[in-house]
């Protein structure tokens, strides 16, 4: 599986482990300069390429690539900052190799180009750029020259995704062995294109030293656990979810209980408040409506143990009274999906919701909500959503085109495939209402959350511009069949 995602210091490892293992640092090198080069002949005409090469080895990759496209007719300037003199090890010899001119590194190299490789800093970057490495990227990024990047963007922060100083938009990123985080989350995601990921050589066994916790989220990750109907089944076996439904704000629920039920529960359940029973009955024929008129209705509901999940957020309202259903639901040992108001209710008392939560709920804030139930965590939308899950005791999955799920265990995936259409209202409702149908199937909340934002970026990339919430659960049985059409072998589902 190549969903692996490396940090800067497991990036280093491989590379070392590699040498270990017998490959040397200059093959490396080649390979991933050669790869480059390919990529770019793959996808551009032959036309005047400048060359930007800083001091270290993404500056070597660079002088690679130099070559070979010199070698395929090219016409190539290569510019380097600072002294060809200095560069050392594998950098020096990939200097060694090239038998043109090397320019000054300078705006003015960028002059009658049709295309630039930024080969500047890579996974060295070690400050943010200034002087005249800011002038080159500024130069890149206002020429509108299509630029490819070796690595990543110079001023890109691979592990976090953050522009340190400046960074010129990339048409093409190459990076080699696997992504890091920068190449998924934002802003690096958008600011690097299309990010293709080279075989430099790294022995694949090298990845089992590495304590990789970290995937970028595909199918391949969890499709052999979905839980696809049986042919043996019945709607009893299929789940049970049970949603909570507010008073005023009657749309969330809805959305969610639909898609709850597209994406495969055998019972959804709306917990009703009293006054919004007939809009619940009347729009969802599906769906059981049950009028609750106070806590004790509730506990009712929640004794049933066929009901075993439960989504408490939507359209709820933050109140004391949600906080006691949270507690309710939680303490009666189901599983489910926090979302929405229960972050607002819970603002000031995180330990009260992490309690007795144990992995079996998934939390779904987006930044706001985030920020107001976990304060401001440090460092990178990774590292806040691994941390909060910890403080949780629970998986989280933190929103966003960038949508991050993190298990308290240290294990994350960040989501790639969701569209700008999706950022709409009820979009997140619905989110909520795919992990508690998940949930309910037996899924556990994390593959759920995992499950969910995948399908959920599906849909948004099925529907397409245009869209509403209400269009995403009905494009759920497209992409499902779609889903179900990649096992290998569907004989006695
Ligand atoms: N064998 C391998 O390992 C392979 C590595 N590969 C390639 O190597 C890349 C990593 O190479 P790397 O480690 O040499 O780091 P790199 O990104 O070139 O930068 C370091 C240099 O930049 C400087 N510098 C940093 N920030 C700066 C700033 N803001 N402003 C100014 N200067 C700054 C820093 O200076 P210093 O901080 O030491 O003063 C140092 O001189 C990797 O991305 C991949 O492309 C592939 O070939 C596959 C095999
Ligand atoms: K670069």
């Amino acid at each position: 599986m190549a969903d692996e995602i490396l940090s800067i210091a497991q990036m280093y490892a491989a590379d070392r482990a590699a040498m270990a293992a017998g490959v040397a640092g200059t093959t490396l090198m080649e390979n991933a300069g050669r790869a480059v080069a390919g990529a770019i002949q793959s996808r551009w005409e032959p036309c005047p390429v400048s060359i930007l090469c800083g001091p270290g080895n993404n500056g070597g990759d660079g002088f690679v690539v130099a070559r070979h496209l010199a070698e395929a007719g090219w016409p190539v300037r290569l510019g380097l900052l600072g002294d060809a003199a200095a560069l050392g090890g594998d950098a020096g010899w990939a200097a060694s190799t090239w038998s043109g001119p090397v320019e000054r590194a300078g705006p003015e190299l960028l002059d009658g180009a049709g295309l630039v490789v930024d080969a500047l800093y890579g996974a060295g970057l070690g400050r943010p750029l200034d002087g005249a490495s800011l002038e080159l990227a500024r130069a890149m990024a206002d020429r509108g020259i299509p630029v490819v990047a070796v690595d990543v963007p110079s001023g890109l922060n691979g592990d976090t995704g953050a522009v340190m100083g400046g960074a010129a938009q990339a048409d093409l990123t190459v990076t080699f062995f696997r992504k890091k985080p920068g190449h998924l989350l934002l802003p690096g995601r958008a600011l690097c294109g299309t990010v293709l990921v080279a075989d430099i050589g790294i022995p694949e066994s090298v990845l089992e030293g590495l304590g990789t916790r970290l995937w970028e989220n595909t199918e391949r990750l969890w499709v052999a656990r979905y839980p696809w109907p049986r042919l043996d089944g019945h709607k009893y076996s299929r789940g049970h979810a049970l949603v909570l439904g507010g008073r005023v704000m009657t749309g969330a629920a809805r959305l969610a209980a639909r898609a709850a039920l597209r994406v495969g529960a055998g019972l959804v359940t709306i917990a009703a408040d009293p006054e919004a029973w007939m809009v619940y009955s009347l729009s969802m024929p599906s769906v059981i409506v049950q009028p609750v008129p106070d806590g004790q209705a509730f506990q009712d509901l929640l004794a049933d143990r066929r009901r075993n999940a439960v989504l408490i957020g939507p359209g709820a309202g933050a109140s004391a009274e949600l906080r006691g259903q949270v507690r309710a639901a939680v303490d009666a040992g189901k599983a489910g999906v926090l979302d929405a108001d229960v972050f607002g209710a819970f603002s000031e008392d995180l330990k009260g919701l992490a309690a007795g939560l144990e992995s079996r709920w998934l939390l779904t804030p987006h930044g706001g909500e985030f920020a107001r139930l976990f304060g401001d965590i440090p460092g990178s939308k990774l590292d806040q959503a691994r941390r909060a899950a910890a403080l949780a005791g629970t998986p989280v999955l933190l929103k966003g085109a960038d949508t991050v799920v993190a298990h308290p265990d240290g294990r994350a995936v960040v989501n790639s495939n969701a569209p700008p259409d999706l950022a709409t209202a009820g979009s997140g409702d619905t989110l909520a209402g795919l992990a508690v149908g998940l949930i309910a199937q037996g899924v556990d909340a994390f593959d759920a959350g995992c499950m969910a934002a995948w399908l959920h970026g599906e849909l948004g990339t099925a529907v397409g511009p245009g869209l509403i919430a209400e269009d995403l659960a009905e494009a759920l049985p497209g992409v499902l069949r779609r889903l179900k059409a990649t096992l290998p072998d569907q004989r006695g589902q």
